[in-house]
């Protein structure tokens, strides 16, 4: 057995509280061994973590990493104009290179920021899963599939694309890949679809992830058509299954709420993006007063424009009270939670808490910095003042991805750089087209 002894720091509790402890390792399994008080004497190797916090590593429940290519592209719009206008005449242009590429610098970003396991939702998935094995991450990933626009043989050959792929990359990267059916949301796949291929998706077990009540124009179409609420025509679609976590959620009523907390449906809250989008305020609190498991996520970089999920953590507090009109609503140790457990949970990880037999996925915020002092209160400081630089060690699975502040999965010079080839490429394709 190889050890790893994590040294010197303060961490974090599944209880969210933080005292003084080590954190021993055992790379091969890739599991925490223990969690206590001088552990470094028995480990083959230490990294130090003194004047730090020692976190679970972050885990980022709704994203589109390629989208790194698009940061910045399209600002200052709301979601339907932006996609339509925007961002889809490019993603038009995508190849699955350009794809790889993107994902190699979204996920440089996540390990740079903590985040040692991400949700996506995208096309070209085997290229986003050979990123993510060499990078060392956990990811959830599937395909997206969208029916409006499409013939029939169209809408069929997606839906079963999403299907085919969620089996075939199950458990791939020694078990970092797990893998979820993807429908966009209950606007883009029509209901037909839905039902033909919600059943095909819980005969291979899978869970479903998808958009769902993130702007008024994704509702009022449904109520419109339907007579029901968003979520109550996803339960009659077969969807809300407690495996199942939507992104957004930002326009549920009480009883959407509660059909949430009756199902275990979970949701992943994208405060950045909701607030550049102006698509609204999740009612956060509400959700978790009813016992609903909140995530967060960052969406993709071209809505956010980051994916840094220590920025979501204090926009999500932000956010919160507002959304709740009491300053006393989202506090610190909900958002520390959200980002751990809340996440993990939702994507159906067994990672997001630091104890033994847990997975060894963990985040060390360096506290030697003017913004985190003084040190009175660390849940504190990392809802509300770390920042993605603070953090100077990753490891996931057991394996050190970034140690004092460099990525050793990564090339970041040679990533940045064909990143910055790569989109301006794809946008003189756009633009030309
Ligand atoms: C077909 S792959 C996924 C698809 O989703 C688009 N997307 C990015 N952000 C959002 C969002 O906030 N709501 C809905 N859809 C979004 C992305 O551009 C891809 O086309
Ligand atoms: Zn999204």
């Amino acid at each position: 057995m190889t050890t790893l002894a994590i040294t010197g720091g303060q961490v974090l509790h599944p209880d969210i509280t933080v005292s003084r402890a080590d954190v021993l390792i055992d790379q091969d399994s890739g599991e925490i061994l223990e969690i206590g008080a001088d552990l470094a004497g028995d480990a083959d190797e230490t990294l130090d973590a003194s004047d730090s916090l020692v976190t679970p590593g972050f885990a980022n429940g709704h994203s589109h990493v390629a989208m790194t290519l698009l940061r910045g592209v399209a600002d200052d719009k709301p979601l339907d104009a932006w996609l339509q206008e925007d961002i889809w005449p490019v993603e038009a242009e995508l190849t699955a290179e350009d794809i790889r590429v993107g994902t190699e610098l979204g996920i440089l970003e996540m390990i740079k920021s903590g985040t040692t396991a991400f949700s996506d939702m995208y096309f070209e998935v085997d290229e986003i899963a050979a990123v993510v094995e060499e990078a060392g991450v956990r990811a959830v990933l599937g395909h997206t599939a969208i029916t409006v626009g499409k013939d029939d043989d169209g809408a069929h050959a997606d839906l079963e694309q999403s299907l085919e792929v969620a089996i075939d990359l199950d458990g791939a990267a020694d078990g970092r890949i797990s893998t979820t059916f993807q429908p966009h949301s209950l606007t883009t796949v029509g209901g037909e679809y839905l039902e033909e291929y919600v059943p095909k998706a819980r005969e291979a077990g899978l869970p479903i992830h998808f958009h769902a009540n993130e702007t008024e124009h994704e509702v009022s179409p449904i109520v419109d058509e339907h007579g029901v609420r968003p979520l109550e025509y996803a339960v009659e679609k077969g969807l809300l299954e407690s495996e199942d976590f939507i992104a957004h959620g930002v326009h549920v009523d009480e009883t959407e709420i509660e059909l949430l907390a009756e199902t275990g449906a979970s949701v992943i809250h994208c405060p950045a993006s909701n607030m550049k989008l102006a698509s609204g305020m999740a009612p956060v609190q509400q959700l978790r007063d009813a016992g609903v498991t909140v995530g967060l996520g960052t969406d993709g970089a071209a809505s956010n424009n980051d994916l840094s999920m220590l920025d979501e953590a204090r926009d999500a507090a932000m956010i919160g009270k507002l959304a709740a009109d009491d300053a006393s609503a989202v506090p610190a140790d909900a958002v520390a939670e959200m980002m751990t457990q809340g996440s993990a949970d939702a994507m159906g990880l067994e990672s997001g808490r630091l104890e033994a037999g847990a997975p060894a996925d963990l985040a060390v915020i360096d506290l030697e910095t003017p913004h985190l002092t003084p040190r009175h209160d660390l849940v504190s400081h990392l809802a509300y003042a770390a920042a993605a630089a603070d953090v100077k060690h990753t490891i996931c699975d057991g394996q050190v991805l970034m140690r004092d502040r460099e990525v050793l999965t990564l090339d970041a010079q040679a990533v940045r750089e064909r990143a910055q080839e790569t989109a301006e490429s794809l946008l003189s394709r756009a633009n030309s087209a």
